[in-house]
């Protein structure tokens, strides 16, 4: 799937929220937008979506099945969880059983008789999400899924993300709270001044500031050539990056598939004698 020199405003006289972005999708892919309040994470994941068109450019070869869970979830309907669920199963053809599975899964199957604008903000998310998944997704859109989510529910969303990439789809996520931060082989992809850039998979501040710091040779890999091995025609550079210890693995095995050497220290803190720069958060 490719952005393809998108641009969108609003309105005719409305500001451009993004322009001239560009971003490609693998099957497979977990994308993480990230950016500032306002800058456009919302609408472009509404454009990819499909739920907006592009004022220019285009979105290509988009999945044929799209889930997309809002950011607010409009409970303001006259149905129960249960009838809202079971409709929108029929509106995509998926067979009625999911209403069930889905609704165990998110936790939410107590709530399948209560009435969708009686729900808690937090079960109308689940709602919100529940819909998006009904439909076994090719492209997954889910904007700030973690929010006001209980803790079992926001556990089970990695898992849930997982399995669509597992079997090819492609997951965008808006993420203000970093819930999958430490998903491995997380892309993520920054929104700012109407374009979408790509940063580092993991901690794009802390690696950037580790480049720049005494004894990293300028000349061997960057965060920036993630995905390209270290030939023998580039000199190489060792650089110590201190992650949490719940991402290394993830970290190191994305970074081993993209060719590079990686030895892991899983030991305490990092070597006293060479402290790492402080990450400029
Ligand atoms: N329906 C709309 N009509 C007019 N302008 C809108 C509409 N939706 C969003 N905007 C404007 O488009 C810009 C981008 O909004 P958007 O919601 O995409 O940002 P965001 O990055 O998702 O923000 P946040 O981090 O606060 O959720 C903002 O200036 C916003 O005011």
């Amino acid at each position: 799937m490719r952005v393809a020199n998108l641009s969108f405003r609003y309105g005719r006289r409305a500001p451009w929220v993004l322009s001239g972005a560009e971003l490609s999708l693998a099957e497979g892919d977990v994308v993480e937008v990230v950016g500032p309040n306002g800058t456009g994470k919302s609408t472009l994941l509404r454009l990819l979506a499909g739920l907006l068109r592009p004022v220019r450019g285009a979105i290509e070869d988009r999945p044929p099945v799209v889930g997309y869970a809002p950011e607010r979830f409009p409970a303001d309907q006259p149905f129960t969880v249960s009838s809202y669920l079971r409709h929108m199963a029929a509106v995509r053809r998926a067979d009625p059983a999911v209403v069930g599975e889905w609704s165990e899964r998110l936790g939410m199957a107590h709530l399948l008789d209560q009435r969708l604008p009686d729900l808690s903000k937090g079960s109308a998310h689940k709602v919100g999400l529940a819909q998006a998944l009904l439909c076994r997704p090719g492209l997954l859109i889910l904007d700030e899924p973690f929010a006001g989510l209980d803790t079992a529910t926001r556990a089970e969303l990695p898992r849930v993300v997982g399995e669509v990439s597992a079997r090819g789809g492609i997951v965008v996520v808006s993420d203000h709270q970093g819930d999958l931060r430490a998903f491995p082989g997380l892309r993520r992809c920054e929104v700012r001044d109407g374009a979408v850039r790509a940063l580092d998979s993991t901690d794009s501040t802390r690696v950037e500031t580790l480049v720049g710091s005494p004894g990293a040779s300028s000349g061997g890999a960057s965060p920036a050539g993630a995905g390209r091995a270290v030939s023998s025609t580039v000199r190489a550079a060792v650089l110590r990056v201190e992650v949490p210890a719940a991402e290394a693995t993830g970290l190191a095995d994305r970074l081993r598939a993209e060719g590079y050497r990686v030895d892991m220290d899983s030991g305490g803190p990092a070597n006293q004698d060479t402290p790492l720069p402080e990450a400029a958060e």
